[in-house]
């Protein structure tokens, strides 16, 4: 049997997700973002999250025109600063990176004195796979994160749930196709599994774009309760998130005590199916 994992010393916080209107000028959407951060900030938000690509339009086809590199680029040093304005932990989206001659959809976050904490590469994206930090501790607790279509691979919430995070964060945009069908269920069911907290921030719904982003930036309690959400607009959706939630659930429910993983096939191997369906683990 597996022992529990050590929850780190946590409090409550106030958690703001930036549902963001984004258009097709940078130096605009920098700016948009900064004044909605400090807002959230007036609101009494403590840790506050920006949605995926938050300084371009959804596409990888505009990523080579956004992309700048993390080290002197405009929006590491935007979210860098509003993050001190703020005095709050911001989990600043994502964005285009640049980085030798390559492009990646990146994560960063920040302590409320500007400092870069965390950084994480979207793990599941076509062509790209670059397995990044995915947890960062603030003194709210360890918080993981993830971009989007991280949310389908439950691996990701689960390694970080053992590891001791009350959270699991995801900038992302679903569409209209799969949002409607999987945005809510997926963070539900990684809450659920996990006994954590599971919040997804969207970008606002623009239909003039190409891409049509889902919305609904949505907070999950560790029971699988949505405890905060919204429509298709530029919003800010604020919840308060209390880790004694996470103790008092896994106490309930003891899951982490009672895994066996002593009867359970190792799921990091990987196994090759023949065409009968018999697996070897290679
Ligand atoms: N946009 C994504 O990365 C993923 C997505 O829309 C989905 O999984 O659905």
């Amino acid at each position: 049997m597996s022992k529990a994992p050590i929850l780190s010393p946590s409090s409550p916080f106030k958690l703001a997700l930036i549902q963001l209107a984004i258009g097709a000028d940078k130096s605009k959407n920098l700016q948009h973002a900064k004044s909605k951060i400090l807002e959230a900030a007036r609101h009494g938000a403590n840790v506050v999250v920006l949605p995926e690509c938050f300084n371009s339009p959804y596409g990888t086809n505009f990523f080579p025109e956004y992309a700048e590199p993390l080290d002197g680029g405009d929006s590491v040093a935007m979210l860098s600063s509003a993050a001190k304005e703020a005095g709050i932990y911001l989990i600043g989206g994502s964005i285009p990176e640049s980085r030798q001659g390559k492009i990646y959809n990146t994560l960063t976050a920040y302590d409320p004195t500007g400092k870069l904490i965390g950084v994480h590469n979207k793990v599941h994206l076509f062509d790209i796979d670059v397995p990044g930090k995915i947890r960062f501790k603030a003194k709210y607790g360890k918080i993981g994160v993830g971009i989007c279509y991280d949310m389908r691979f439950p691996e990701l919430a689960t390694v970080a749930a053992r590891k001791g995070c009350v959270a699991m964060i995801y900038p992302g945009a679903f569409n209209m196709t799969t949002g409607p069908l999987h945005w809510e269920l997926l963070q539900r069911a990684r809450a659920v599994d996990n006994q954590m907290y599971v919040a997804a921030c969207s970008p606002a719904r623009d239909l003039e774009a190409s891409y049509h982003a889902w919305g609904h930036s949505t907070v999950v309690d560790p029971t699988g309760a949505v405890i905060a959400t919204c429509e298709e607009s530029e919003t800010i959706v604020y919840a308060d998130v209390d880790p004694a939630q996470v103790e008092t659930i896994r106490s309930s429910i003891p899951l982490y005590t009672q895994r066996r993983f002593d009867i359970y096939d190792d799921v990091s191997e990987s196994v090759a199916f023949d065409d009968e369906g018999n697996g070897t683990k290679k």
